[in-house]
């Protein structure tokens, strides 16, 4: 079972008892601030003979004295018949006040103990109390994995209101929670007699009588060597019994006292057991330390928290998680097919070749990659993948290479299908990876592998006829794509280049329309973005998406992108074509392998053309003034030198450092891998410092400025694919 299945089903089931006790929890947690409110603590210095003597002068019948977790000290005597317990200010002995057992609902405490159940109720606290401790370790691998390491732990959270809510608050008391959880179990293993504080008998005292008074208190050497933070409780001997003795419970261990000598009797050491009991206690309750107390209340009322942000994202991932119609149970399929996708669309592709196939017959079971297995009823396997990042796998699908990868082949042939867009340079490179793997693990295929283009139905059609053909059956693929979930953008303002040389271009600025909470609890509407992720755009009359870079954070308040017109491209055509007013179809596709890691250390950014876009979104946001230093290159500074006015401004303000620039197209000019070889003092320091650098260009641009880092890095016997393997290096190319 993965972390996220455990994490995920204790949530659901046991969650609801976890709120219940983190709220009572919570509850319980006010008892030692509201005691040390109502009563001074006794100081620690004090020792035990002297609050003695001034407690029995005040209350001659005293018979208990008791120094309360919070330090309070309380008494307790008869009236009468009646008890009486009272707070006494340790300075002088003055009564304070009557001190009730708890001020809190003793209910309270019994629900929290044991759900008012008793002995059952105390063992389902305590499994809660281990599912919490799970859910405390489930959530750490889960959080890790999702930002990528401990280094990475205070990174950016992306995702819905409810998911930030889930992880940042989680980032805060996991800890704390982690503990509780361990000290409830350590306390019920005593509760529960699965573990024993103390088997020892009471030793058989008594005073010897000799005729002599009492000593008083304040003369017994025994207490006058213990001081009051030490004590726990102290008994004064009965004025009935002569036998009687003083018994002394301390942090050590409990003594018992010769009322008439002063003589130590008998003393018996606190057990391993019992001291690691009091330190769970002290931990679980807060009662020492009445901060602490604060810390664990919050802690508890944060269960709360976490149980519905938990919910709303379960149900969130349960409506958006791909449905395929007329799924087989996996025992009983002939056909499996395994789909890795990021943005949805080979779901869809896969929903057609599972339709064909069981409209000839075949039993179809349809599951995400990282489900991958062969069972004893399939005789054809199926592996449609999409490709992210610079090559890599969608983000579901991130550990499903290294699982094929440790497999045993099996007699079933595994046939991979790959997705992905020419445009990047490692176009299809996932598919190729798993197909390598399967190949060399030794798994047959029905046909080779094929790559199909920017989702392209023709080619899937035509994949879809081999496929017949080695089947031998009667196979159409048609596929009619799946239209993403798109949010309407409204163009505000526009910056135009009309004469970026012979391509006109544009920075776009939209809005985008408010969202209610409920909304963006669940994470509809268009998704938070920062600067560096991409804005997924539908042009009118297409299903297939255009991506661009954005230049701005959700911070900012407006989407931000740079456009320049493509001959013949429909999505350049139509944004250039917009008016104040207009509105896109659109959505938002996260690039987290290109976003800034947060840190002090500097940044080079290199980007020519449009490709400045996300950097100068990188630029927007560094209110921190973290060091950073751009390469700029364009043609010609009055025709193509986008964001340039801002870019001065951020300059003068402290955002950028230090600008170079590269003009191709001036006299004396030259590209960006030109400055880059000029600054090669610096560009090396910068590196040497654990510089990062962000690459956004055309394909060619990139492959230039790797080739000149290269060269540039070589005398620190770094390259670029050295600084790539550490993510210091990513490239967002087009
Ligand atoms: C941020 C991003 C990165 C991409 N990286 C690559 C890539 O490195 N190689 C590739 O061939 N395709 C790449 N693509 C294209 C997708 O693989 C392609 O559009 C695919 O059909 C998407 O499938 P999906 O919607 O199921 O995720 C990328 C797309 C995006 C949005």
């Amino acid at each position: 079972m993965s972390w996220k299945a455990i994490h995920r089903w204790l949530g659901l089931t046991v969650g609801v008892l976890a709120v219940l006790l983190g709220l009572t929890g919570a509850f319980l947690a006010m008892d030692p601030v509201q005691q040390a409110w109502e009563a001074p603590s006794a100081p620690g210095a004090l020792p035990v003979s002297t609050l003695v003597q001034r407690v029995i002068h005040t209350i001659p019948a005293a018979e208990e004295i008791r120094r309360l977790p919070s330090g309070a000290i309380a008494v307790f005597s008869f009236a009468g018949d009646q008890p009486e317990a009272s707070y006494v200010n340790p300075a002088d002995g003055t009564v304070l006040g009557a001190w009730h057992a708890s001020a809190v609902p003793r209910w309270v405490k019994n629900l929290h103990r044991s759900l008012l159940l008793g002995d059952p109720g105390r063992w389902a606290a305590a499994g809660v109390a281990l599912a919490m401790g799970l859910l405390c370790i489930s959530a750490l691998m889960l959080l890790l994995r999702r930002v990528g390491g401990w280094r990475r732990l205070t990174a950016r959270v992306r995702g819905s209101l409810a998911q930030r809510i889930h992880v940042v608050a989680g980032r805060v008391v996991l800890a704390v929670l982690c503990l509780t959880a361990i000290t409830a179990l350590t306390m019920s293993a005593s509760t529960l007699d699965l573990v024993a504080l103390d088997t020892r008998i009471e030793p058989e005292v008594a005073s010897l009588v000799t005729g002599r008074p009492d000593l008083p208190g304040a003369q017994l050497a025994t207490l006058q060597s213990l001081m009051v933070k030490d004590l726990r409780q102290l008994n004064i001997p009965g004025a009935t019994d002569p036998q009687d003795t003083w018994k002394v419970v301390t942090t050590q261990g409990r003594g018992w006292i010769d009322r008439y000598s002063g003589q130590l009797l008998a003393w018996q050491d606190a057990t391993v057991a019992q001291r690691v009991y009091d330190w769970a206690l002290v931990l679980h309750t807060g009662e020492a330390a009445w901060p602490w107390a604060v810390i664990l209340g919050l802690t508890g009322a944060s269960v709360l928290l976490f149980w519905l942000s938990g919910v709303v994202i379960w149900w969130q991932v349960r409506s958006q998680a791909p449905h395929i119609t007329g799924n087989s149970p996996p025992t009983q399929a002939d056909v499996l097919i395994f789909v890795a996708s990021e943005g949805g669309s080979t779901w869809g592709f896969a929903q057609t070749l599972h339709d064909a196939l069981r409209k000839s017959g075949h039993r179809v079971y349809t599951s995400p990659l990282e489900d991958f297995r062969t069972t004893a009823s399939a005789r054809q396997v199926f592996v449609l993948a999409a490709t992210y990042g610079e090559g890599q796998a969608p983000a579901h699908a991130s550990h499903a290479l290294k699982h094929i990868a440790m497999l045993n082949a099996g007699a079933v042939p595994v046939t991979v299908l790959g997705f992905g867009d020419r445009l990047f340079p490692s176009f299809c490179a996932y598919a190729e990876a798993l197909d390598q793997t399967l190949r060399a693990r030794g798994w047959s295929s029905l046909l080779p592998l094929e790559r199909i283009h920017q989702q392209s139905g023709q080619q899937f059609a035509r994949w879809g006829v081999a496929l017949a053909q080695a089947l031998g059956e009667p196979l159409v693929l048609e596929h009619v794509p799946r239209v993403p979930a798109t949010v309407a953008l409204t163009l505000v303002a526009r910056q135009d280049y009309p004469d970026a040389f012979g391509q006109a271009a544009a920075i776009l600025r939209f809005s985008w329309p408010i969202q209610d909470l409920g909304a963006r609890l669940r994470g509809r509407g268009l998704a938070r973005f920062a600067a560096g992720d991409l804005v997924g755009i539908l042009p009118p009359g297409s299903s297939v998406p255009r991506y661009y870079s954005l230049a701005s954070g959700w911070e900012d308040g407006f989407l931000e992108i740079c456009v320049r017109h493509m001959s013949g491209g429909l999505c350049s055509t139509h944004l250039l074509g917009l008016q104040a007013g207009d509105c896109i179809a659109a959505f938002i596709r996260s690039n987290s392998g290109f976003a800034l890691p947060r840190s002090r250390q500097p940044v080079l950014l290199i980007g020519a053309g449009t490709g400045v876009a996300p950097l100068a979104g990188f630029i927007r946001r560094n209110d921190r003034r973290r060091p950073m230093h751009l390469y700029f290159g364009g043609r010609d500074p009055t025709r193509d030198f986008y964001f340039g006015p801002e870019i001065q401004g951020w300059l003068a303000d402290g955002r950028l450092t230090t600008l170079q620039t590269a003009f191709s197209r001036v006299p004396g000019g030259g590209y960006v891998q030109d400055a880059l070889r000029r600054e090669a003092e610096r560009v090396r320091d910068l590196i040497a410092q654990g510089a990062i650098v962000r690459v956004c260009g055309s394909r060619a641009m990139a492959q230039g400025v790797a080739e000149t880092l290269d060269v540039v890095l070589a005398p620190l016997r770094l390259s670029v694919s050295a600084l790539r393997a550490k993510e210091r290096y990513a490239e967002d190319v087009f």
